[in-house]
């Protein structure tokens, strides 16, 4: 579970979180959605433990999230708007390097299964990620998130640049991570999206989550809407 508890962030005089208090349950997907600037990378990587807060606190499992803490880091994984691989590897060899990183040794079989559990076609299992497109990179990303076994997932923007059937696709596999029981947090610009995967959408405006709302009471005219009264 993740939960930001009055959290702050001020870069010298600027505010770019002012007291965000949200949680994000097992099992749940949360949609953080806002204008450019609106703080959802600084929430995001204030979780990750990349920066500290100004005041508040972070908690993942129920502990604080200090920088740098190895042991908080063990539990989340980061899809970030493009996922950092190796291009010279082949998916397979970036899905064994980044377990190994974090603890894991499969077997072929194991890698191969998470790969295709992720929807990467079996035929670009074994070649050179030079040559793949964004979607085919993001799935790789979710590969290693479940082969770490990440229990919470950071996201931020992961569908920008992802064409309708590649969003799809990926909002399939987003869903699932939700199944098995996994807290997402997905900082998005995509409302129809987040509607269509968000258990729970949070709109924020100059560092404050104004709105939380069940994506199961809102259709995305009327999220968009909401979102253009916010902003
Ligand atoms: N390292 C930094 N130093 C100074 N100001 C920063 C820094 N990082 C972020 N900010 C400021 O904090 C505010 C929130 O930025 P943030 O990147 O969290 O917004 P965002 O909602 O993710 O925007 P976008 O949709 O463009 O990614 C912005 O005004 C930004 O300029």
């Amino acid at each position: 579970m993740l939960q930001a508890i009055s959290l702050s962030k001020h870069y010298q005089s600027h505010v770019a979180l002012d007291n965000l208090n949200l949680e994000v349950k097992p099992g749940q997907i949360f949609c953080l959605l806002g204008q450019n600037g609106a703080g959802k990378t600084t929430t995001i990587n204030l979780f990750l433990g990349f920066t500290a807060p100004t005041s508040g606190k972070i908690m993942i499992h129920q502990k604080e999230v200090q920088p740098g803490d190895a042991e908080t880091r063990k539990h989340l994984a980061y899809i970030p708007e493009v996922v950092m691989l190796y291009s010279s590897l082949t998916a397979t060899e970036n899905l064994d390097y980044f377990s190994r990183l974090a603890g894991f040794k499969y077997d072929k079989a194991r890698l191969t299964a998470f790969l295709s559990d992720c929807g990467l076609q079996q035929e670009a299992h074994d070649k050179h990620l030079s040559g793949f497109s964004k979607g085919m990179r993001q799935k790789v990303g979710i590969a290693i998130a479940l082969a770490k076994n990440a229990d919470v997932i950071l996201m931020d923007e992961p569908t920008s640049g992802l064409d309708p059937k590649a969003t799809d696709e990926f909002t399939g596999l987003v869903r699932e991570l939700g199944r098995q029981g996994k807290s997402v947090l997905m900082a998005t610009h995509d409302i129809f999206n987040a509607v269509n995967v968000g258990a729970r959408i949070g709109i924020m405006r100059k560092g404050q989550l104004v709105h939380t709302l069940n994506a199961g009471d809102i259709n995305a005219r009327d999220l968009q809407e909401l979102y253009l009264q916010t902003i």
